[in-house]
């Protein structure tokens, strides 16, 4: 399953290869290579969600969780229009960043996240 996975990413890659830089939206792109590459998206998609549910991974869950975790490695004052990965991206001295994982009656596990700024 992992390997058919990588092999639909490499399909959406293909799409892509020799094009360079292209532009949000796709304005020069035909209608039909538009959906060419709707469906090779969605093949991912759909492999990733079958994959999750073998592992018995709730996906959106985990991306939700995921989404919170990105949002305090990656702020955006520090990471907006920056390729820098999180540890070249340089936090300020006077903020802390505490994460902790909680979990409720569900089981589900939430991080929470505080920033405190030092006065
Ligand atoms: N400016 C950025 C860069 C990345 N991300 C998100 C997209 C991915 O969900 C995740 C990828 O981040 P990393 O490459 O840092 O990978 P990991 O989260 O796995 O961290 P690490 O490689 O340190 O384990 O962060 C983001 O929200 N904003």
């Amino acid at each position: 399953m992992i390997c058919v996975s990588v092999g639909e990413v490499g399909e959406v890659s293909e799409i892509f290869q020799w094009r360079g830089e292209v532009p949000r939206g796709l304005p020069e792109w035909k209608e039909e290579e538009k959906q060419h590459l709707g469906e090779e998206l969605s093949d991912v998609l759909l492999y990733l969600v079958r994959l999750s549910d073998i592992c018995g991974i709730d996906l959106g869950q985990a991306a939700l969780r995921k989404l919170s975790l990105n949002a305090v490695k990656y702020p955006v004052n520090l990471s907006r229009g920056s390729s820098k990965k999180h540890t070249l991206l340089h936090h300020s001295d006077t903020t802390t960043t505490t994460t902790t994982t909680t979990t409720n009656s569900d089981n589900d596990t939430k991080p929470t996240v505080v920033d405190s700024h030092a006065a």
